[in-house]
């Protein structure tokens, strides 16, 4: 028997079996089963040289984005319209054959949008080139989920099970369970809260499952048999989505009303180009992309191009703003002045693990050198507050 017949097998039963207190540890077994064949399944086959026909696109820019929906729904007239690059779209469905990048220019910096053919129910499976696809979902920081205004509200439920069935997580971080294996001292579970899904015995029947014999287990919230399949399993991804509800020209405005009330949702329309520009700057919010902008001693803020930094990719401290100008940099800061909505008063003088925020202003003061603006700065900018800085720089440079 395959390992997806093995699969179904399961659920079947799972569907069959009523949920109770007496059942719970038998579903939460069979769960930690499905889980160990779906992380099977993504095994790639023995002897096959890496994958071979994937998507596989050399990442560019500060962040990319991957545009997965069924087909026909839009993703690639979305693609053309954001990025100028141009992807083929027509009123027939799996228009799209492989991955198409293009990018988006937005607040100074260079965002990868991903064109990618559309998906369909048993994409997880490898119905059609789902699996492909769902792979460069995976190296995405942000999923744009596309869905049809007009179509079934169904089909954002059975995208996200694809998803999941994956192991991606959308929008949602990972569960408060410290897991450790051991060589030996048998199993520690501790929690630091009372516990209303998980109990002792069934934590010790999963991990029984999975021939885990030594560990510690400490959960830090109240969380569930499938949190902690997934911190066993090890290889989730976490990522963020938008849910983008295109053609709203074609529904009435209850229905769009009623989408934009959603969590993490926009309605748009790529013909009549609505909306467009909300959905850039949800995507800005999403990816927490932090622009900082260097200021030489005694010198205008450089302006011209910022350090982008991202907090899911590396960091926004300012030791990760230093690494980023220059690898031996850090070992000659003393301190550094910041301007900017991160810091208490104009310039603050921060350390290494300061965490710095969008359109901040850093001034780096290395050892031995002497700060020439007093660590009062005459480089001002608070009387309407810090946020725009930059902004206004660029229309009245401030004198130094
Ligand atoms: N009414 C309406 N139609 C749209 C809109 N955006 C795209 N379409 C149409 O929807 C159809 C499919 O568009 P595509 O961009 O090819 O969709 P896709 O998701 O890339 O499709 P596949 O590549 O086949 O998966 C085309 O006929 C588009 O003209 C919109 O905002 N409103
Ligand atoms: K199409
Ligand atoms: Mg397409």
């Amino acid at each position: 028997m395959g390992i997806i017949e093995r699969i179904k097998e399961i659920e079947f039963e799972m569907a069959r079996t009523q949920k109770n207190k007496a059942t719970e540890y038998h579903l939460g077994q069979l769960k930690a089963r499905i889980a160990k064949l779906r992380t099977q399944l993504l095994e790639p086959p023995k002897g096959a040289a890496g994958g071979g026909d994937g998507f596989e696109v050399t990442k560019f820019g500060h962040g990319r984005v991957a545009l997965i929906g069924f087909p026909s729904v839009g993703k690639s007239t979305l693609l053309t319209m954001l990025t100028g690059t141009q992807s083929e779209a027509a009123a027939y469905e799996f228009t799209t054959l492989t991955c198409i990048p293009g990018i988006i220019h937005y607040n100074d910096a260079k965002i990868q949008l991903l064109d990618l053919p559309g998906i369909i129910e048993g994409a997880s499976e490898g119905k059609g080139r789902g699996r492909q696809v769902i792979a460069v979902a995976k190296s995405s920081d942000l999923v744009l989920m596309v869905l049809d205004a007009s179509k079934s509200e169904g089909h954002r439920n059975i995208l996200t099970k694809e998803l999941e069935a994956v192991g991606l997580r959308l929008n949602k971080r990972p569960p408060q369970i410290y897991f450790k294996r051991k060589k030996t001292g048998g199993i520690s579970f501790n929690s630091t809260l009372q516990l209303t899904h998980v109990d002792e015995k069934l934590c010790y029947q999963i991990l029984h499952e999975y021939k885990i014999h030594n560990a510690e287990v400490l959960f830090r919230e109240d969380a569930t048999v499938d949190d902690l399949i997934d911190v066993i399993e090890g290889n989730r991804k976490y990522i963020k989505c938008v849910y983008v509800y295109n053609k709203i020209d074609v529904v009435g405005i209850d229905d769009v009303d009623h989408l934009a009330r959603q969590p993490h949702s926009i309605g748009i329309s790529c013909n009549l180009q609505l909306n467009l520009d909300r959905l850039l700057a949800k995507m800005w919010d999403e990816m927490g992309l932090v622009r900082v902008y260097t200021k030489p001693q005694g010198q205008q803020p450089d302006f011209s191009e910022p350090v982008v930094l991202s907090s899911d990719r590396g960091g926004c401290t300012v030791e990760d703003f230093c690494n980023h100008l220059h690898r031996s940099l850090l070992k000659d800061i003393k301190y550094v002045l910041v301007w900017g909505a991160s810091s208490k008063h104009y310039p603050q003088r921060c350390g290494t693990q300061h965490l710095l925020h969008d359109e901040d202003v850093v001034q780096i003061v290395k050892k031995k050198e002497k700060e020439e603006d007093g660590g009062r700065g005459r480089f001002k900018s608070h009387t309407t507050g810090p946020a725009r800085i930059a902004d206004r720089e660029k229309k009245a440079p401030l004198k130094t």
